[in-house]
């Protein structure tokens, strides 16, 4: 039976992050994509021009209506914006007993809009991290989420350790903020071990959307009951590929290529 991926996040009318970015690597996945939409935002390759919240009930609505008859095997958070949205989205997670749950704590667009006020930080940590299986910060939200500054290879592991003393039990420090090292480096901690993946760094301005498709790629292999390690090596190829497979999109940080990972694996057969 084909497994099921919910993503409760924002929309990018643009098409290359939040929800939209979501549900195209879901179906590149094979898996059965369904979300919960957080909030519209008016946004393109130059920029978020506008950010419209839904209420707090409308997004417990969605995501009671699609616990209550279809189920998930899977789930990620993406752009929640405030306090209440945080509260609803984490009291219907415990409701439903969902246990592949995978927080991307979506903060800032990479033009500087924040995707969630400052004030819903202490709601993220309190309500949500908890719940998480997986955890994908990037840097500066990590930062944030942890009270560190994070310039090496030990700063990341002090913050994973950090983030799993909060009660989050994989957490993955992406390293695309790294922008000064020749390779994107992120950082998995299970609790146990430390594993870095490691890719060459590609120079190129579009990599919007580029942490929401790798924590969705994460939720599909998930989905399908892959391990968490082993469902981080996919997405880091996945987006790897995404990126690599230039579609020069919009007049600024255009969106990366959500089919080239399967267009490589058809060329390969
Ligand atoms: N230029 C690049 N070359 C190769 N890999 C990259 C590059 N930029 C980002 N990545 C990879 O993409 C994934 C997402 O990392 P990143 O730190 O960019 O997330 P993010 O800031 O949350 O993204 P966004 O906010 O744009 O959605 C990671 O696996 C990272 O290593
Ligand atoms: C809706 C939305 N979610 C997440 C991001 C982060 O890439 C974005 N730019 N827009």
């Amino acid at each position: 039976m084909i497994k099921k991926a919910l993503t409760i996040a924002g929309s990018d009318s643009g098409g290359g992050a939040g929800i939209q970015a979501d549900l195209k690597t879901f179906q590149e996945l094979e898996v059965f994509g369904m979300s919960a939409l957080t909030a519209v935002t008016a946004q393109n390759t130059l920029g978020v021009h506008g950010v419209y919240p839904m209420t707090a009930e409308a997004v417990a609505k969605q995501i009671q209506a699609i616990g209550d008859d279809i189920g998930a095997d899977a789930l990620k958070t993406g752009m929640l914006f405030n306090a209440e949205i945080i509260q609803v989205v984490a009291e219907n997670l415990q409701k439903f007993a969902w246990e592949n749950v995978v927080v991307d704590p979506v903060m800032i667009a990479k033009g500087g809009a924040p995707l969630l006020l400052e004030e819903a930080v202490t709601a993220l940590k309190k309500y949500l991290l908890p719940l998480a299986k997986v955890i994908t910060p990037n840097i500066p939200e990590a930062e944030v989420l942890t009270g560190l500054v994070i310039r090496t290879i030990e700063d990341k592991k002090d913050a994973a350790k950090s983030l799993f003393n909060l009660g989050v039990k994989n957490i993955v420090i992406k390293g695309g903020h790294d922008d000064d090292t020749s390779e994107s480096a992120d950082l998995f901690f299970d609790g146990k071990e430390f594993y870095t993946f490691t890719s060459k760094r590609i120079p190129t301005k579009n990599t919007h959307g580029t942490g929401c498709t790798f924590s969705a790629a994460l939720t599909a292999e998930l989905a399908k009951g892959a391990t968490v390690y082993d469902a981080v090596v996919t997405a880091k190829d996945f987006i790897q590929a995404a990126i690599e497979d230039q579609l020069e999109i919009g007049q600024g940080h255009g969106p990366t290529n959500h089919w080239a990972y399967r267009k490589r694996e058809l060329a390969r057969k």
